[in-house]
């Protein structure tokens, strides 16, 4: 526990950049200017703030730190981030702190791509384009709508094989985009976008993946609006009874907040594949004929070693990566030893309670999943 207690410098650090990521731009220029060097510091998650500014899409904060006379150190490491960043010209992006930059500077937030119906018609004459029905738009007050349409809109998804650069040429929306890397772009879009996506991206995906009947081998068409891909082979067992191959799939996957015993510290782990100083609650696919509690209980023990009693359901939220839909719980562990499965988790570690608050439990702080985002804001809570 000790070696996890701040300094009054570190405590500082975790202040300022906390104020950078949250777009406080006073309070970002008070610390800067009681000591300048912070603005070089990385604290606890291994960014700094420029990094957390425009991932979060802080505009001002960004320029605010991009003028100091300090930034010079910081560019050192990072003098394409910068240059790019001035010029507004941020095209290509290769390093981590980059992309970031490339999404969080935009101001206002990232939108999903629109297109009206005749930029993409022509598309439809395609073989590869899949059409999907997503929904009508609810419309709080239709006759309000700045188009001058009355109706409320009704939203499709399209899965083509068409260059995206040249889809974006079509569209009519300044600040959209493609998300190449979903768990990140995902994060900035706002929840009913997100929620488009994830219904947009699990459906198309299980089309890419469904073009011939698990069953038989035969081909598939696209029935009931993108909802269904019946087999095309008459004699198939598929055709009769209920097949859940015929329909979209959806993983359950558990992702937990294992509480230690004393009630004050929470277990947070990490993969391989996370950006330095990530940390995050477990998570694990729900096994067959496994209950929720259970699947819980199982991921925490391979993981971490660590064993867990009390299971509570919080929050859930779709994942689409590809389908999932991840079941957020709180967990109290019945024992405290950690040992990680290294094939699935670097590290994990015993978080105390202010130390959370402090570093994690902030609304857009970190990508993290809304999920992961409430179970550590309701264990600080919990006091
Ligand atoms: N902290 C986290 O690990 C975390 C955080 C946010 C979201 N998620 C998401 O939760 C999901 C599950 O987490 P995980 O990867 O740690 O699971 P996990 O711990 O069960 O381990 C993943 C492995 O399980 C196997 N597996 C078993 N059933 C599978 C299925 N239906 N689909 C794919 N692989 C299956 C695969 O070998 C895979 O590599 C992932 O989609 C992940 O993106 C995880
Ligand atoms: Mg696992
Ligand atoms: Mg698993
Ligand atoms: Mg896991
Ligand atoms: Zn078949």
């Amino acid at each position: 526990m000790t070696s996890l207690q701040m300094s009054a410098k570190e405590e500082m650090v975790e202040k300022f950049l906390d104020a950078a990521a949250r777009g406080d731009v006073v309070l970002v220029t008070a610390h800067l200017a009681q000591l300048p060097s912070v603005i070089n510091q990385t604290g606890y998650s291994g960014w700094t703030a420029l990094m957390l500014a425009a991932r979060n899409g802080h505009y001002d904060v960004v320029e605010k730190l991009l003028s100091h006379r300090y930034m010079q150190y910081a560019l050192k490491g990072a003098k394409p981030v910068a240059k790019r960043c001035k010029n507004k010209k941020i095209k290509e992006s290769t390093t981590f702190s980059q992309k970031w930059l490339k999404l969080g500077l935009k101001k206002g937030e990232t939108k999903l791509c629109r297109f009206r119906y005749d930029a993409v018609k022509d598309l439809f004459q395609k073989p590869a384009t899949v059409l999907i029905f997503l929904g009508v738009e609810k419309r709080k007050n239709p006759s309000s709508s700045s188009d001058g349409v009355r109706e409320p809109p009704a939203w499709f998804a399209i899965g083509t094989d068409e260059d995206t650069v040249e889809l974006l040429k079509r569209s009519r929306e300044k600040n959209c985009c493609f998300p190449k890397s979903p768990h990140r772009d995902l994060l900035k879009l706002n929840e009913e976008e997100a929620g488009v996506m994830a219904q947009a991206r699990s459906v198309l995906a299980w089309h890419s993946r469904y073009s011939f009947c698990p069953t038989c081998g035969s081909s598939t068409s696209l029935e009931e609006a993108g909802y269904k891909r019946k087999c095309l082979n008459s004699e198939c067992r598929s055709q009769q009874g209920v097949h859940n191959t015929c329909y979209p799939r959806v993983d359950p996957v558990v992702i937990m907040l294992v509480i230690h015993p004393d009630g004050n510290q929470c277990l947070l782990g990490r993969k391989k594949m996370f950006p330095a100083g990530f940390f995050s609650c477990l998570a694990g696919f729900v096994e067959p004929g496994e209950s929720l509690e259970e699947a819980v209980r199982r991921e925490v023990e391979e993981e971490s070693g660590v064993k867990v009693g009390p299971v509570h359901y919080v929050s859930c939220q779709p994942w689409p990566m590809p389908s999932s839909l991840m079941m957020g719980c709180l967990a109290v562990a019945v024992s405290t030893d950690i040992r990680v499965d290294e094939s699935e988790i670097e590290e994990a570690h015993w978080f105390p309670r202010h130390l959370s608050s402090l570093t994690l439990g902030k609304k857009n702080f970190y990508p993290f999943s809304q999920t992961t985002n409430q179970l550590i804001i309701r264990h600080i809570n919990q006091q």
